[in-house]
């Protein structure tokens, strides 16, 4: 079989477009959603992936700003930009890079983000909202999954779900976003002990780990949905993903390459997000 290749990147483009729209009915009624990206440190991978929220904001109409602060910033100096950022009505949505440099404790700066302006989706009432199957910001990467999924008509239902990695920001919150839509849901990590046993059964194999050629097609079930998250750096400076892109290609339905699959719509749900947000605020 030869997978059916998801591009992000289309469905992304096609989803801006429809926000556009949606933002400009907005921009009418005298609201304009503004998203604020906060950022520490010169780490190159960060910069990008923020340049490329500029960038997409500004194709949607939505307004953003990013504060760029330096490696030395102290916890209590952020916690009071937090604090000014959750009091300024003209915010909807806050983005605190991760991750932040280690004498910050990340957790409390997640949680010191209004859950109303959490366009992340990392604050514990919003995962604790994800959790309990309800509406609410969801993680933009696990959104933007699902999303891609539901464009392709892929069923969920009853399906044998594997996700490879279990961090806060990708792996449990997609785990949980499958279980809410029926899927069994099997989670692996580094502790996971013959993890090909259960990448060789997924019906839908979701693989966030981080290492370039983790998986090949060897590792996957003929006819399985590959969803490659990983973003690796090659040394010639390309882009890759955690699976053997050629050799998975030959065995799934459908799979998502790396670059142009689930990055783009990463940001995509970022901006959803924020429109949510600047909607929820003004009761629209
Ligand atoms: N496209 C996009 O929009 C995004 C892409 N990414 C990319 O996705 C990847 C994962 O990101 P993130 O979740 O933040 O990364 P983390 O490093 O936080 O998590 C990696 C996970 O992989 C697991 N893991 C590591 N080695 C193995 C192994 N040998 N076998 C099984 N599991 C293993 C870890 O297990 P354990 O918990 O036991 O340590 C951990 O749960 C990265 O490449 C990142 O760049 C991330 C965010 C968005
Ligand atoms: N608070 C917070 N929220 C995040 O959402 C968050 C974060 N911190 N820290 C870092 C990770 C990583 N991440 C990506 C987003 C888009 C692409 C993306 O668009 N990638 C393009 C390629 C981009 C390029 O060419 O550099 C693609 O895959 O096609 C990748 C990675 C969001 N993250």
């Amino acid at each position: 079989m030869t997978a059916e290749v998801i591009y992000g990147s289309e469905l992304a483009e096609k989803l801006r477009k429809e926000m556009q729209g949606e933002v400009s009915s907005l921009r009418e009624k005298g609201v304009i959603p503004k998203l604020t990206v906060v950022i520490i440190g010169e780490d190159p991978a960060s910069k990008s992936y923020v340049r490329g929220k500029q960038k997409a904001s500004k194709e949607v109409g939505v307004d953003s700003n990013l504060i760029e602060l330096p490696t030395t910033t102290t916890q209590q100096e952020l916690l009071d930009l937090i604090e000014e950022l959750n009091d300024d009505s003209t915010i909807h949505g806050i983005l605190v890079q991760l991750p932040l440099p280690d004498h910050i404790n990340e957790q409390q700066i997640i949680e010191a983000i209004s859950p109303l302006k959490d366009v992340d989706g990392f604050h514990p009432i919003n995962i604790g909202r994800m959790v309990a199957g309800k509406d609410t910001f969801y993680p933009c990467t696990p959104f933007g999954i699902i999303t891609m999924l539901k464009s392709k008509n892929i069923q969920m239902e009853g399906k044998k779900a594997v996700v490879i990695g279990r961090s806060n920001i990708v792996g449990k919150p997609v785990g949980l976003l499958l279980l809410n839509e029926n899927a069994t849901v099997t989670y692996c990590h580094s502790k996971t002990r013959n993890m090909k046993e259960y990448t060789k059964e997924a019906d839908i194999l979701i693989v966030a780990v981080g290492k370039e050629h983790f998986l090949s097609g060897d590792d996957i079930k003929a006819g399985a949905v590959v969803i490659d998250v990983g973003v690796n750096r090659m040394a010639n400076g390309k882009l890759t993903g955690d699976v053997e892109f050629e050799s998975a290609k030959d065995k799934a339905s459908y799979i998502t390459p790396v670059p142009k699959g689930v990055g783009p719509m990463t940001i995509t749900m970022l901006l959803h997000n924020t429109i949510k947000s600047a909607r929820q605020f003004h009761n629209l």
